[in-house]
């Protein structure tokens, strides 16, 4: 029996739409100057440092590290100090409303249902723990941080790996077969069910129908007793 959910954010929760063309571009147009204005401090200071390992670089200068931050957002790496530094940064957009976090209607709904019936809601996203506060906390439905009782991102693993959801499950303290994860990408889904999760798959695009995962088009199609 499902006894928690967690789900990803980009489109499964939230549009891709926002995260590409309203979070990325945000990043990208303030990077530099935050990278610029906060590098001495230690938290931003440790990223950077984590961002010329990664990236082969260990001499590399600000302008240079700045380069790099850039290409990963281009390519959407989900390289985990690029996440953490976005994450900082898209506090100051949110806190200014320059923009409020994207959730489909029937996600709200359907999180508020299950966590009546006494089901355990977690996130798993690429984007930082941070992020995924940010964008729930200031969403276009209000706050909805009270509907979830955990956040996952890359510090568990990346989200196409096996063990990543092994961990998770231990972290939750429930076993795999009683955990359904939720996201629109198939190799994330795959890496779920091979850790033995329920899986489902969210087509909110009709394109997007590939992989052999049960899938709906809305978390109010998702009936639990089906997995
Ligand atoms: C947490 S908000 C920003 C989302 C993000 O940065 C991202 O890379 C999306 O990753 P997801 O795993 O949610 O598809
Ligand atoms: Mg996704």
């Amino acid at each position: 029996m499902i006894q928690a959910i967690v789900t990803d954010i980009e489109g499964t929760t939230g549009s891709i739409h926002f995260v590409h063309q309203v979070l990325f571009p945000y990043a990208s147009q303030h990077m530099a100057d935050f990278v610029r204005q906060n590098a001495h401090q230690k938290q931003v200071s440790e990223q950077l440092d984590t961002v010329r390992m990664l990236a082969d670089c260990p001499q590399a200068d600000l302008a240079q590290v700045i380069e790099i931050l850039l290409t990963w957002i281009a390519e959407d790496r989900k390289a985990t100090p690029l996440k953490a530094l976005q994450g900082i940064l898209w506090e100051q957009g949110y806190q200014n409303g320059d923009f409020k976090g994207h959730v489909y209607a029937d996600v709200v709904t359907q999180l508020e249902a299950w966590q009546q019936q006494g089901l355990a809601l977690y996130v798993y996203s690429s984007g930082s723990i941070h992020a995924q506060k940010l964008l729930f906390a200031y969403s276009e439905a209000g706050d909805l941080t009270p509907l979830f009782r955990g956040y996952f991102d890359t510090t568990s693993g990346n989200k196409r790996e096996v063990q990543s959801y092994q961990k998770i499950a231990q972290s939750i303290g429930l076993p795999a077969q009683d955990l359904l994860f939720l996201s629109d990408v198939v190799e994330e889904l795959d890496a779920a069910q091979a850790a033995g999760w329920k899986t489902c798959q969210l087509v909110r695009e009709p394109e997007m129908r590939t992989g052999t995962h049960p899938q709906v088009a809305s978390f109010a199609h998702i009936q639990l007793q089906d997995f």
